[in-house]
């Protein structure tokens, strides 16, 4: 059990009178003894305790916010004889503070005061001001937009054991999407990794369980652990039944023990957060086994999908194909890309709506138009669902909706694809909604209703009426002015107004000699320079004012209310039309990369087929484009099944990498619904996708670089199928040269005889292409290069055969290795390739110092002369303001130069 929940469990919810007397008792002060009582209850919070204008933070909380935050730390008082450390944030700006504490992995509680000071007063001196959490702040449970980033989800993830089963559930808080989805443990880590959740429940006892120490270690940044209890699948169901109203959750689907207590815990969670409020939750929907395409964490990651390996956007293949206009369209896109579906039938639907948009270019430049307009109506209804929407979240629903409308009209003249009737459908028709809120809203919203003055004239005659009197009470007050000013004498006297005394009456000091000493004026207040005075009138007429905004504020905030529960009743419906804005945008915004980028149409199919014709990188060929470099060359690759596995040798710096990676991404690419940057491409869909391609040790979990890829090869050897397909990249390199090509001859056999997956082998050990004699469906292949005048071309074109060498030395050189290790370099390896190796090894060992090579070479004669051709050169040349690119072919000059 967790501290918070020993907590919640012995502590009433409310802190009373007595608890904290009985704290003062032990020396604490009123006000600390309540921190400190409602600290109690949220151990794991900072707790941000509201006193007057600010958020103060005491004691460890304090400490580390300051920290954080990088503001001041000071003091306030002494606890135990100890300086209490406070820090504090203003209310008007705590927002501002908030993510960078929660991207640091803290848990922010809100405490506010529940009552106004002056109650508080009338109960006594020792009493203090009521407060209460109202709000705890999670990573996985904001939902305010300036918390939040448009343009990716944010899920909030639990995972749940049940037998040998695991129960993965998640949602996003802030759109109401709800999933679940079953699935073997091994497959776990690959889950989690399509979904990178930004907080992840996990019960005490499944963090104990060995087997799942790695995977959850990978997400220690975002882990909350939860009590055990909280993943029960029974009250999970009753939870989940309780939530929907309804007698059975099977009427949704047949959701596994495991799914139930892991959406049962979500439910729970958000209740705690949210302080009992749940927002609108979709019906959680079940994804199938096997519904979309699996990839690990480290292919997720090698593959660049949709953070660099650095951890950047950009650069990734998202950043390069996103085109969507809105932010919902770009967090779908989003999460397209890391779940690539498997139904042949669903993802041609994608297809043939991206294939319509490429076509009508009207229909897609106004699609896109259209949508740049549209708000996120998403997040405004969620946060309406949590109640803490306003009239601009009402606005962004009335305009999303009255979009939708627009658009619908058109894309049912326009008789496209299913999928767009299916869109069309789903933006339905809420001109009642629209009208009532077009009608009802002002102009200049508020962001919060109990600012008052967002209803629209002529909406509700009682409100106008309340308004005019106000309006009216002002005049009156000016006519009172004037007319005081005229009975006195005085033409500068002015009719103020305070907080204290309301309305009065105020003239400077000298001008008071004028004044009646009785009648109608009565003195208030003597200040330096002026005299106040207040009347009846004025009195009555503050209070007709006063009460008149009163009644007007009450009555908008009753009209807010319906307002709300207006669009709360439509919230499904609302919810399905942004979702098919979303779903418009991306398709659109496929279509568009499509033809910006020449990508065409890819065929799909059950079967095993795997035939590219022209494929390219999509991120390197957008890379090279805006270097202004030379074209990427364009690849085939046809692993049917004669030739399901590929070997491809070739020398260091030609382009297999590049090729491995661009045949994966334009897999995923298609199964995502994509086109994709190749001529043809026919894919038989894949189920799983693995890569084993470049790799760093982990030094967090003792593992060198060879171990994270050994382990990496046995989860492939161990978990491809015939549906699968598989990247290699230069596997056994990190070993000994003959351990190495051994474990990678082995692997070979292992994915021919019994994978049977589709793969593409990359290597240096030319040995291994000796295997095609013996497996029939292996095909050996290489990167071509050109030899000229003793230089290497790279020409990054694949080709049938072997590759006789590997020209390391030769990029070697390129990378400015010094010029007596090139040479040793060149004659050990003339050796090695003439004898026999072992005996060659013994030779070169004896025989040899490091630079003898040199010995034999003439002594330079040193001849007075101005600058040579090769040196001017290197004058002209800056190394950093050059590309690798640009480095490269100076080398290429400056050598030419010296032959
Ligand atoms: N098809 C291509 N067209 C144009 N440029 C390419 C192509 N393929 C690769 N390149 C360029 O060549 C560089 C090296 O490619 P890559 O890393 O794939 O080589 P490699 O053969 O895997 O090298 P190594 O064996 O040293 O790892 C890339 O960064 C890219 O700029």
């Amino acid at each position: 059990m967790t501290t918070l929940e020993v907590a919640k469990e012995h502590l009433p919810a409310e802190v009373s009178q007595e608890e904290i007397e009985a704290r003062m008792k032990g020396g604490a002060t009123p006000m600390m003894a309540q921190f400190m009582a409602l600290k109690e209850r949220h151990p794991d919070y900072l707790l941000f305790y509201r006193m007057g204008d600010f958020y103060e933070l005491f004691f460890q909380d304090a400490v580390s916010a300051a920290q954080a935050l990088q503001i001041t730390l000071t003091k306030r008082g002494h606890h135990n004889g100890e300086d209490i450390p406070m820090c504090g944030v203003p209310v008007k700006a705590y927002e501002s503070y908030l993510p960078k504490l929660v991207e640091k992995g803290f848990k922010v509680a809100l405490c506010e005061q529940m009552e106004d000071p002056a109650e508080a007063k009338k109960r006594g001196s020792k009493s203090v001001v009521k407060r209460d959490v109202v709000r705890l702040f999670t990573a996985g449970t904001i939902t305010e937009d300036t918390l939040l980033d448009a343009r990716t989800n944010n899920y909030l993830a639990a995972v749940a054991q049940s037998r040998s089963e695991m129960g993965v559930a998640w949602l996003d808080i802030s759109t109401g999407a709800f999933y679940t989805q079953a699935c073997v443990p091994a497959l776990l880590p690959a889950v989690l990794a399509r979904l990178n959740p930004g907080e992840l429940l996990v019960s005490d006892k499944l963090l104990q369980a060995p087997e799942h120490f790695d995977t959850f270690n990978d997400f220690k940044s975002v882990l909350t652990p939860q009590p055990n209890s909280r993943f029960d699948s029974s009250n999970g169901t009753k939870r989940l039944e309780k939530l929907y109203g309804v007698k059975t959750l099977e009427s949704f689907a047949s959701f596994a023990r495991g799914e139930i207590s892991a959406a049962g815990a979500l439910v729970d969670y958000v209740e705690l957060t949210q302080k009992g409020k749940l927002p609108r939750l979709e019906i959680p929907r079940q994804l199938a086994q096997g519904a979309s395409m699996e990839i690990d964490a480290a292919t997720r990651r090698n593959l660049e999908l949709s953070l660099t390996l650095s951890g950047q956007r950009k650069g990734s293949l998202l950043e390069v194909i996103d085109r969507t206009v809105s932010g919902a369209g770009a967090r779908l896109l989003s999460t397209w890309l890391s779940s690539p579906l498997t139904d042949v039938g669903q993802i041609d639907q994608r297809l043939d709506g991206v294939q319509f948009f490429k076509e009508d270019l009207a229909a897609r430049e106004d699609m896109r138009e259209a949508l740049k307009k549209c708000p996120d109506m998403e997040r405004a209804l969620s946060r309406i669902t949590l109640g803490r929407g306003g009239p601009r979240d009402l606005a962004a629903i009335r305009d999303g909706l009255a979009a939708s409308f627009e658009l619908r009209e058109k894309l049912i003249t326009l008789t496209p694809a299913p999928i767009l009737e299916q869109c069309a459908s789903d933006l339905g028709n809420h001109g009642e909604l629209v009208d009532k809120l077009a009608r009802s809203l002002g102009e200049d919203l508020p962001l919060l209703a109990r600012d008052g003055d967002f209803i629209a004239p002529g909406y509700a005659p009682e409100l106008d009426e309340l308004r005019g009197l106000r309006s009216e009470s002002k005049r009156l007050i000016s006519n009172l002015q004037a007319r005081y000013a005229e009975t006195v004498d005085i033409p500068t006297l002015k009719v103020k107004h305070n907080n204290v005394l309301g309305y009065f009456v105020e003239v400077t000091a000298k001008q008071s000699e004028k004044m009646p000493s009785e009648g109608e004026f009565i003195h208030r207040q003597t200040m330096k320079n002026v005299i106040r005075y207040t009347t009846v009138e004025l009195s009555e007429l503050e209070g007709k004012i006063s009460s008149a905004g009163d009644r007007s504020l009450a009555l908008e905030t009753r009209l807010f209310e319906e307002l709300i529960s207006d669009v709360m009743m439509k919230a499904d419906e609302i919810a399905l039309a942004a979702n098919s804005l979303a779903r418009l945008d991306v398709l659109s915004a496929l279509a568009q990369i499509a033809i910006e980028c020449n990508y065409n149409r890819p065929v799909l199919s059950e079967d095993y087929a795997f035939d590219i014709q022209g494929g390219r990188h999509p991120v390197v060929e957008a890379a090279l484009l805006t270097a202004n470099e030379s074209a990427f060359v364009a690849n085939n690759c046809d692993l049917s099944q004669d030739q399901r596995l590929w070997l491809i040798t070739g020398p260091n710096m030609a382009g297999k990498s590049t090729f491995l990676r661009q045949n994966a991404l334009i897999t995923i690419m298609a199964q995502m619904g994509g086109f994709v940057p190749a001529d043809h491409a026919h894919i038989g869909v894949v189920d799983r996708l693995f890569s084993r391609v470049g790799a760093a040790d982990d030094l967090a979990r003792g593992r060198s670089t060879f171990m994270v890829e050994m382990v990496e090869a046995a989860a492939i050897l161990n978990q491809s199928t015939e549906r699968s397909l598989v990247i290699l990249d230069e596997i056994g390199r990190g070993t000994a040269t003959f351990d190495g090509l051994s474990i990678a001859w082995a692997v070979v056999e292992h994915l021919h005889e019994l994978n049977k997956c589709r793969a593409l082998f990359a290597t240096h050990y030319h040995e291994l292409t000796a295997l095609t004699s013996k497996l029939g469906h292996l095909s050996c292949h290489s990167m071509k290069v050109k030899e000229w005048k003793g230089e290497v071309i790279f020409l990054h074109e694949v080709g049938g055969g072997a590759a006789d060498r590997s020209y390391g030395i030769h990029v070697a050189r390129l990378a400015g290795l010094p010029k007596a290790v090139i040479k040793r370099a060149e004659q050990v390896l003339e050796t090695l390739e003439k004898g026999e190796q072992s005996s060659a090894v013994t030779k070169l060992a004896d025989d040899l110092p490091l630079f003898a090579a040199l010995a034999h070479e003439p002594e330079p004669i040193m001849v007075e002369a101005g600058p040579s051709e090769v040196e001017i050169a290197l004058d002209d040349i800056q190394p950093d303001d050059m590309s690798p690119r640009e480095a490269l072919e100076a080398l290429y000059r400056l050598k030419g130069l010296r032959d």
